[in-house]
C-alpha cells in the first residue's frame, strides 16, 4: 500500500457520509476504512457499495472479514482476527491494514509480514474510540517506525499541526475521524492534512 498523499480517513456513520467522503477523496485521501461498531455484516457491505458512488480510492472494512471480502481489503488491531488469517482469506491482492499499541507487538513477524501497513494506535487521546487502550505519543511513532519496513500510519486526536509532527517524527501517514468528518469543509480538512504530511515529509 503506497499512500501517495499520506492521509486516510476512518469513517464514523453519519447521515450525509457519502458527501464527505466524496470531498475528502476531492481533498486527497489515500484510502478509506469504513468503521461503524453497531453495524452488522450486512449493513457493511452496503455501506461499501454506497461509498464506492463517492470514492475512487480503495474501500476497507474495519474488523469484519465477511464484510472485507466484498471490500479492497481490512483493518485489524491486536484482539481482532490476525493479519495472517485475513490475508489467507482475503489473497495477496487486498490491503490488510493492522494496528499495535506496542511497538513490541512488532515482534510478531508473521502478522507484520501478513501487512501493508502498521498504524499506532492511538498517538492522543481520543473521544473517537472511548475505549482506546493508553496512547503512545510521537515518541510510540518514532519507536515503531524504526522497529518496522511497514509502512507506519499514525491515528488518534490527529489534526493538521499533529500531523506534521508525527510524519516528522517518522510517519507516512495519518489516519483521522473527526479532523474530516466534523469539519465544516471536509474537501479544505483533507487537503490541509496532505498539506502537513507534505511538510512533515520535508522536515526528515
Ligand atoms: C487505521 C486504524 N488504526 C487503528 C484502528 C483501531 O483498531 P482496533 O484497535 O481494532 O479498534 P476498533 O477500530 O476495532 O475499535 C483502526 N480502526 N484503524
Ligand atoms: C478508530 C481509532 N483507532 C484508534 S484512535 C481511533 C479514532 C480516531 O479518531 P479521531 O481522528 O477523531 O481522533
Ligand atoms: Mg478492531
Amino acid at each position: 500500500m503506497t499512500f501517495h498523499h499520506g492521509v486516510y480517513l476512518v469513517t464514523e456513520p453519519l447521515a450525509d457520509l457519502g458527501t464527505i467522503v466524496a470531498e475528502a477523496v476531492a481533498g486527497g485521501v489515500d484510502l478509506v476504512q469504513v468503521r461503524d461498531k453497531t453495524a452488522d455484516t450486512a449493513s457493511l457491505i452496503d455501506a461499501v457499495h454506497d461509498l464506492r458512488r463517492h470514492a475512487t480510492v480503495p474501500i476497507v472494512v474495519n474488523d469484519d472479514l465477511d464484510a472485507a471480502v466484498r471490500a479492497d481489503g481490512i483493518h485489524v488491531g491486536v484482539d481482532d482476527l490476525p493479519p495472517s488469517q485475513a490475508r489467507r482469506v482475503l489473497g495477496p491482492r487486498a490491503i490488510v491494514g493492522w494496528s499495535v499499541n506496542d511497538p513490541v507487538q512488532l515482534d510478531e513477524v508473521e502478522e507484520v509480514a501478513a501487512c501493508d501497513y502498521v498504524a499506532v494506535s492511538p498517538v492522543w487521546a481520543t473521544r473517537t474510540k472511548p475505549d482506546h487502550q493508553p496512547p503512545l505519543g510521537v515518541d510510540g511513532v518514532r519507536a515503531v517506525a524504526r522497529r518496522t519496513d511497514r509502512p507506519v500510519v499514525a491515528i488518534g486526536g490527529i489534526d493538521a499541526a499533529r500531523a506534521f509532527e508525527v510524519v516528522a517524527a517518522g510517519a507516512d501517514a495519518v489516519a483521522v475521524v473527526t479532523a474530516i468528518t466534523r469539519a465544516g469543509d471536509p474537501r479544505s480538512a483533507a487537503a490541509d492534512l496532505v498539506a502537513a504530511v507534505r511538510e512533515g515529509r520535508e522536515q526528515r
